[in-house]
């Protein structure tokens, strides 16, 4: 067992990683370093890390396993710098960028045999970011893609798959070319299109000021990953530039065929266009999270009062349920309205609704 793990970048996937294996291997020592001191020292005072160290040389030489997880350009430099460094022999190196062929190709470059690099993806996220978002529960059903076939890696890939069996994801081998297709079209460009959603929105508010206000359910359900980091989303573009040019050209195919079902007022193939998007969507599976994060919702009909909304998390506090996600869906005058509360899992959206029962004569539904 590799009792000595060293996080480079401890923000949200970095840090959710590391509570799961100290979960599953609570003698395993996890250090940690991160370009911003204080995230790493916040780390350790939320008992996500063991230690804060103070470069990436000190962490390193220690380790028997180095997790890479900061964003995927500043990857490659990190990789660079390990390159150069006496490190023990045999140790793995793994990441958990969101792309995958340019870091599989520059770790073939520069790692020598006794460099174990492996490279990973837990397919399950959030759009917020750091070390205080993190959660050891994040990766739960979702996908863990590893990208390493070799006959010679196989016996390291199962020391990490046992590593990071707390994260109780799905681990799937898989070719990083493939790999960036894929996550290129259900994740990398959709986040293109809700950051020029929000984009239109904006160019829309200097004319129509109550654009901000009226934004409502849809367009916060859709463009809720343009609140994700930056940073985070310009490095995985650059490292997936190819195929998201041709996702582009795609896209703009996709919009023309739509565009013109509407200005020939093709109403079976406007109706054809929505209906078929509904069956896929509809027909993911939500008990698995996949790269999709499935959120349980549970609507609570509450009467329209100041104070309902802190009614009722308190009820939820007192018996520790978290929650993802609140919001009122429809509040009108003397009559009641719906609260929407979401849970990264059906346990807990389960035990809600018993707490609800309990302290209230809310009526509850499943969304
Ligand atoms: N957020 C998601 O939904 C998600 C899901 C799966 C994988 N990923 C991948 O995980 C990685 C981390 O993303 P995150 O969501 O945890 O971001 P984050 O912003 O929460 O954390 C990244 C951390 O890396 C640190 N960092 C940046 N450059 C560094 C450097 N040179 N050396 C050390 N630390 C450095 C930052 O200060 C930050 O604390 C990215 O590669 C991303 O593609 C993200
Ligand atoms: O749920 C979100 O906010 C995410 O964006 C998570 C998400 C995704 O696109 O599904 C983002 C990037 C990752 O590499 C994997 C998961």
């Amino acid at each position: 067992m590799r009792n000595n793990l060293f996080f480079i970048g401890l923000g949200l996937i970095g840090g959710s990683l590391a509570m799961a294996v100290k979960k599953e291997h609570p003698s395993c020592r996890i250090a940690g370093y991160d370009i911003e001191p204080e995230q790493a020292q916040l780390g350790v005072t939320l008992g996500v890390i063991d230690e804060a160290v103070l470069s990436i040389e000190d962490g390193a030489k220690h380790a028997d396993c180095i997790i890479l997880s900061a964003p995927v350009q500043q990857t490659l430099l990190i990789m660079d710098q390990l390159s150069k460094m006496t490190l023990k022999k045999g140790v793995i190196i793994t990441d958990v960028g969101s792309t995958k062929e340019t870091i599989a190709l520059h770790a073939n470059k520069i790692f020598t045999e006794d460099m174990i690099f492996i490279g990973g993806h837990p397919m399950a996220g959030s759009h917020k970011s750091g070390v205080s978002a993190a959660k050891a529960h994040l990766f739960e059903n979702a996908f863990y893609v590893l990208c390493d076939s070799s006959e010679e890696h196989a016996p390291y890939i199962e020391e990490l798959k046992t590593l990071f069996a707390g994260t109780k994801a799905n681990f799937v081998i898989m070719n990083p070319k493939e790999h960036d297709l894929i996550t290129g079209v259900i994740s990398h460009f959709p986040h293109i299109i809700a950051a020029g959603l929000v984009h239109q929105a904006v160019q829309h508010e200097e004319e129509n000021p109550l654009t901000r206000r009226l934004a409502a359910g849809g367009f916060r359900d859709i463009t809720r990953i343009a609140s994700s980091s930056p940073a985070m989303w310009r490095d995985i573009l650059l490292q997936n530039k190819e195929h998201m040019l041709q996702l582009f050209d795609n896209w703009l195919q996709e919009m023309e065929r739509v565009r013109d079902f509407l200005k020939w007022e093709d109403s079976s193939a406007i109706y054809q266009y929505f209906n078929e998007a509904k069956e896929f969507r509809d027909g993911l599976p939500v008990k698995q999270q996949g790269a999709i994060p499935s959120f349980y919702d549970l609507y609570i009909d509450v009467p329209d009062y100041p104070g309902v909304i802190s009614e009722i998390t308190g009820y939820l506090a007192k018996e520790k349920i978290s929650i993802t996600n609140i919001r009122i869906i429809e509040t009108r005058e003397d009559i009641n309205g719906v609260l929407r509360i979401s849970f990264q899992r059906e346990a807990d959206r389960e035990r809600a609704k018993n707490c609800i029962a309990k302290y209230t004569s809310y009526g509850t539904f499943f969304g």
